[in-house]
Formats: structure tokens, sequence, C-alpha cells
């Protein structure tokens, strides 16, 4: 059975209970997005401008979203570049959320708000003015087909992402996931490093992340959290031989939920000829 770090001791947890700690409907109606939050405009900016800047550079072949069950923003970006998105997250009722949307079940999370102001921000950004969020929605649900949904625990050993095919995909994306499942700035200069072997040559990582947070709060649990910062981020790129590296910042409010005061955007490139 695989077993992880139960977040609030050393106690190994199996997969099954820890996947009881995951509350899709909660997460999504409180953090994914009914409205316009600063930090959201500062995402989708910037997500939009990485993917216009980067075009010529970046391949279209497969991209890999890891641990971001249950949301869709950064996948629909990207499903405008790639043709492929193995989405893959620890909790199966994330997974099952993305499948709704994917099958278009009626119960399914509406995203069309949030789509919308990515075309908006497209719009505004390229001046072209012909993408249609059907059209986008359609690359959305084929690229995840065909990347497939995965269940997967990054902690278990021998965890099928992190061990997965080397230089294979063009885009390795991460969401908020690494600072909750990497107990230490060692073990996540080491996922940095992995992600870089999955990389192609001249792949390119997108990382966000919230800075200086050392907790947050779901289901009434309050969980530690990796606090990450600048140095450590730059440091760890920098480390596992990514280059031209390139990160966006902007301050945001901490509340009671979680005590991040910056949320951050970075960027990179695996070398083209690497050693
Ligand atoms: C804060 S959410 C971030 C979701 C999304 N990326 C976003 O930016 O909103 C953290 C994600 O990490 C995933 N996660 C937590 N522990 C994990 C583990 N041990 N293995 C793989 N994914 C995990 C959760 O299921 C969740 O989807």
């Amino acid at each position: 059975m695989n077993t992880v770090q139960h977040p609030d001791s050393d106690v190994p947890m199996n997969l099954e209970e820890c996947i009881e700690h995951t509350n899709t409907a909660k997460y999504l109606s409180t953090h994914a997005y009914s409205k316009m939050v600063p930090s959201f405009k500062f995402i989708i900016e910037n997500l939009i401008r990485i993917i216009n800047d980067h075009d010529h550079r970046i391949g279209n072949q497969r991209a890999l979203e890891f641990g971001d069950g249950p949301c869709l923003l950064t996948s629909f970006i990207l499903a405008k570049k790639v043709q492929s998105i193995r989405f893959a997250d620890r909790s199966l009722e994330n997974l099952a959320a993305v499948r709704n949307w994917i099958n278009q079940k009626p119960d399914a999370h509406d995203w069309s708000d949030l789509f919308d102001r990515a075309i908006h921000e497209y719009h505004t950004q390229t001046g072209d003015t012909s993408a249609k969020r059907s059209l986008w929605e359609n690359r959305l649900r084929e690229a995840i087909v065909n990347g497939g949904l995965l269940q997967f625990n990054v902690r278990a050993h021998d965890c099928p992402v992190l061990n997965g095919e080397l230089n294979y995909y063009d885009i390795v994306s991460s969401s908020m996931c690494l600072e909750r499942v990497c107990s230490t700035h060692l073990i996540y200069k080491q996922t940095i490093k992995q992600f870089y072997a999955l990389l192609k040559e001249n792949g390119f990582i997108i990382l966000m992340h919230e800075l200086n947070q050392s907790f947050y709060v779901e289901n009434e649990h309050r969980h530690p959290i990796l606090p990450l910062n600048r140095t450590v981020v730059i440091e760890a790129l920098t480390d596992a031989g990514f280059e031209d590296i390139h990160d966006e910042t902007q301050d945001q409010d901490v509340d009671n939920v979680a005590d991040g005061n910056v949320i951050m955007i970075v960027t990179a490139f695996k070398p083209q000829q690497s050693s």
C-alpha cells in the first residue's frame, strides 16, 4: 500500500486516508474563483504573456500538469499550445471533477467565467479576436484525453510521474503543489531536478508558488507548508541546470486560511544541448 506522511505528524498514513482530506467541491467554490481576485488577474496576464512570448520556442506536443486537480485554468491556457496534457493529481475526487468537465456532465464545475477572462486577456495581448471559447474548450478536452488523467502520490516510493519517461515533455507545469508535498528544501530541489529530467531539450517549466507561506487551513485542519522564498526557487532551478529563468511576483494579502504573502510565477528552459 502507498503511504504518505501525515501533514501534521511524522506518522505515515495510507493513501486512501489522505484522499479523504480532499474536498473538491469546497476547493472549487472557495478557490476556483467565482470572483476575480487580484492573484487571478496576475496569473492570467502572466500565463497568456508567457505562452505568447515563447510561442516559437516551446514545443507543442506534450505537457504535464503536476498536482493541478481540480483546477483547469493553467491547462486551458496551455491547450492553446499543446496537443496533449497529462493531468496528474493525488486526489481521485479532483480527477473525477475534471473528468466530469471533459464529459460535459450537468454537475461539472462551470469554468466559463474564468476561461472568458483568459480569452479576453489573449485578445488584449495579441489583437487576435478569432479565439472562441467553445473551440478552445474542445482543444482542452482533446488535450487531456490525449494525455490522460493520472492518479499519483508524489511521496510514494517510485512515484510513476516523477519516474516517468525521460526527455518526454515539452512543458512541465505545477502550481501551489510542491510547497505542500515537499517537506524540506532539499526534497524541493530534488523534485525540480526530476522535472528537469522529464523535459525534452529546450523544454519549458512553469512553477507557481505562494512564497513565505507556513500553513494553510483545509477542512478545518491546519496543515504546515514548506516556506519557499525567491532565492530557494531560483537556486533550485539553477542547480537543476535550467537557463533563461524569469520570474514575476505580486504581493498578496494574508488571511487566516493561508499566510503566503507573495505569489510567484517562474519559468525556465532546459538547455538545448544538455550535458
Ligand atoms: C493547493 S492545491 C493546488 C491545485 C492547483 N494546482 C491550483 O493551483 O489551484 C494542491 C494540489 O496538490 C495535490 N497534492 C497534494 N498532495 C499530493 C501528493 N502527495 N501527491 C500528488 N499530489 C498531491 C492536491 O491533490 C492538490 O490538487
